[in-house]
């Protein structure tokens, strides 16, 4: 026994229990904030409000609280206040000494919401939002009226400045919570938008109607030529038909009324809201919500109004006798519609604190079942507009099964009708399917790249120099640049209002550059080209970032390749002992790099990291309105500063394998 442990190494690889962490209290949140609120951008850092207001949105969906109020001040602290109950201010039984208030602002999974006895359907479910905040706030008030006496602490950064405080009497009740955005963790830059915030809202608004929400923001903080109001009262009666006519204001519908109603799930499972329309250009979107939490991931909901809303249009076609109704599918009926979903159900499972996707199995067959039905009644309650949609739809299916065919015509006879640019080494196969291009800078990374690949799926295109700055390019500017021509060609799938992803010649198109700010410089540029002239490549997940190493480490027979210098210290720790000396060589290039080692490290799909690019989420109207901020972003980083430009693919290439632009 005492010898297992006197054999023990003491040196170098030395690894016991003292390096064993236990972080307490709110520690872990802000040491892996990613973890809790999905990263430290801009997106996380105004999912603090939605903890907040989802709160009170429980609060009021639960029947306690009719108003919210939300407030963005000039100084970046955001209030939301409610009528509720108030969270409660009496000693917590297991912690003696601690009112249950600072045990939620404090204590990670510490709620009322487990059980489901004080909240039926709640957005909460975790105990996890407020304390979350509070551990990312460097300045959080909280104040709580509750049997006519007003309560208020203080808190910085996750703990408590002083006791719980009463103030005395008041003559209301409810929880407000004021907090500031703690800088250290999501940066000296980041503040909250009053844009985004006001959608935030107004979304809330539309998805429970009993609710009121004042909104209100220093003028100041209003960006010229945003709409966004400095105050207003949001309360909709029509829930989602109100927000679904908002948001589609003014198109061209199949149908003149849309689809839309709400019903009880039985056995009071709870119940879902839906309002669908089909814009003539086919141009749809899918805003999902469970208990007023957006679910821009999707998940089980979804997929139940999908199979409803096929299901129901197959059946009235075959009750019709229409032949051709047998090759719709669920995409055919839902891929261009505009809908709205929001259910509310019992201890519904999400995935992860941020919420993104609904996991509950349960919710398919529910809203799949109770949406069918009054999909049925709705077809059959009007005979010509229910023959319009599935003459619509039936057309989209054509058009998908020609569209089809034509992507069955192999890419080799694509390919003798397109003049390839000379310098392209493509690869061997014909069909698109697990094919790559690689953009590489200059001929000899071109050479050591055209050896290191795999012929068989793996097409080189070298660019000669640095790209036109497109960002700030016109299209005939474009039009002249060789260098675009031939990448065009090479991937043969047009570029905007004639893009085709159908006609696209590679599966993937990775940008691989050297690891170093001339590289990065151009990978941006490049990006910069896709984003504008074929987004539909980013948004269907097409554009990667090669990582190449920057240094190479070798002790005695053993090597490992770094991406950067932290990368390096890294694995100088934990792969190689102390003893002997590490060669570290840094690569001046990928053209210096041997075949070998470029396929091992950066092409080789067995071993390599790609980075995906891709845009902000799905399409919904939210989600718009932030890619477009993104567009500004990428102009403002693309645009003039090259070190920006830099820092911001460094920082995005270390901590994530899904690049956003
Ligand atoms: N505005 C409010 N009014 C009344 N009670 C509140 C309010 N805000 C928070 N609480 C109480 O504090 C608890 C903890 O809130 P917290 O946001 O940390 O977790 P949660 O809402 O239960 O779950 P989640 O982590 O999913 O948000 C809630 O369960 C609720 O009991
Ligand atoms: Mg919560
Ligand atoms: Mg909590």
């Amino acid at each position: 026994m005492s010898d297992l442990f006197e054999n023990a190494p003491k040196k170098g690889g030395e690894y016991s229990a003292k390096d064993i962490e236990v972080l307490e209290g709110l520690e872990p949140v802000r040491r892996r904030p990613g973890m809790y609120i999905g990263g430290t951008d801009e997106r996380a850092l105004h999912h603090l409000v939605a903890e907040v207001l989802d709160n009170s949105m429980d609060e009021a969906v639960a029947g306690h609280a009719s108003r919210i109020e939300v407030e963005l001040g000039a100084d970046f602290y955001v209030t939301v206040r409610d009528n509720g109950r108030g969270i409660p201010i009496d000693p917590h039984p297991k912690f003696k000494n601690q009112s249950a208030l600072e045990v939620i602002l404090t204590t990670l999974h510490s709620g009322g919401k487990f059980s489901g006895k004080v909240y039926q359907t709640s957005g909460g479910l975790h105990g996890v939002g407020l304390s979350v905040v509070n551990a990312l706030s460097d300045d959080l008030i909280v104040e709580v009226a509750r049997d006519k006496q007003l309560y208020v602490q203080h808190y910085k950064r996750g703990k408590p400045t002083g006791k719980l405080k009463n103030t005395g009497a008041v003559n209301r009740r409810g929880t407000t919570v004021k907090f500031h955005a703690d800088p250290e963790i999501f940066g000296p830059q980041a503040h909250f938008k009053a844009a985004r915030l006001y959608r935030m809202c107004r979304s809330k608004a539309y998805l429970f109607r009993g609710v009121e929400i004042r909104w209100s923001c220093d003028p100041s903080l209003i960006a010229e030529g945003d709409d966004t109001p400095a105050s207003d009262t949001l309360h909709f009666p029509g829930g989602l038909s109100d927000y679904l006519t908002s948001t589609v204001n003014g198109r061209k519908m199949v149908t003149a009324t849309p689809f839309a109603g709400q019903a009880d799930f039985p056995d009071s499972q709870g119940r879902a809201e839906w309002a669908i329309a089909w814009p003539v250009d086919g141009d749809g979107f899918l805003n999902s919500y469970c208990n007023t939490v957006p679910t821009p991931e999707g998940g089980t909901h979804e997929a139940g109004l999908r199979s409803a809303l096929a299901r129901g249009l197959r059946a009235y076609g075959e009750l019709v006798g229409n032949r051709k109704t047998s090759i719709i599918t669920a995409e055919d009926v839902t891929g261009g519609a505009a809908m709205l979903l929001s259910v509310f159900i019992r201890d519904p499972q999400f995935q992860g604190q941020t919420k993104e996707k609904l996991a509950s199995a349960e919710a398919t067959r529910l809203v799949d079942t109770t949406i069918k039905d009054h999909f049925d009644h709705w077809l059959s309650g009007d005979t010509g507009r229910a023959r319009d949609l599935l003459e619509r739809v039936i057309e989209v299916a054509e058009e998908r099964l020609r569209k089809r065919q034509d992507k069955e015509l192999s890419r080799k006879t694509a390919t003798r009708k397109l003049r390839l640019p000379g310098k392209l080494a493509d690869c061997a196969k014909d069909s698109q399917d697990g094919t790559e291009l690689f953009l590489v800078e200059g001929d000899s990374a071109g050479g050591s790249a055209k050896q290191a690949r795999d012929r068989e799926t793996q097409a080189v295109l070298p660019l000669r120099g640095k790209i036109l700055n497109v960002a700030s390019a016109s299209a005939d500017k474009l039009s002249g640049n060789q260098e675009l021509v031939d990448l065009i060609q090479a991937l043969g799938c047009g570029t905007r209002d004639k893009f085709n992803l159908d006609r696209l010649r590679y599966d993937k198109i990775v940008i691989m550059t050297d690891a170093d700010v001339d590289g990065a410089h151009i990978a941006s540029l490049l990006m910069t080209f896709f984003y504008r002239e074929m987004p539909g490549l980013i948004e269907h997940g097409k554009l990667y970032l090669a990582q190449p190493p920057l240094y190479r480490l070798a002790q005695g027979g053993k090597v490992a390749y770094a991406r950067d210098d932290a990368h390096r210290e890294e694995l100088m720790k934990a792969e190689f002992s102390g003893k002997g000396k590490i060669e570290v060589s840094r690569f001046k290039g990928l053209g210096e790099m041997p075949a070998s080692q470029l396929k091992e490290t950066t092409m080789d799909p067995r071993k390599r990291i790609l980075l995906r690019v891709r845009m902000p989420h799905r399409y919904n109207e939210e989600e718009r309105a932030e890619a477009r901020e993104t567009a500004d972003l990428v102009e403002r980083l693309m645009g003039r500063k090259p070190e920006l430009r830099f820092q911001y693919i460094q920082e995005n290439a270390q901590f994530a394998h899904d690049l956003d632009v």
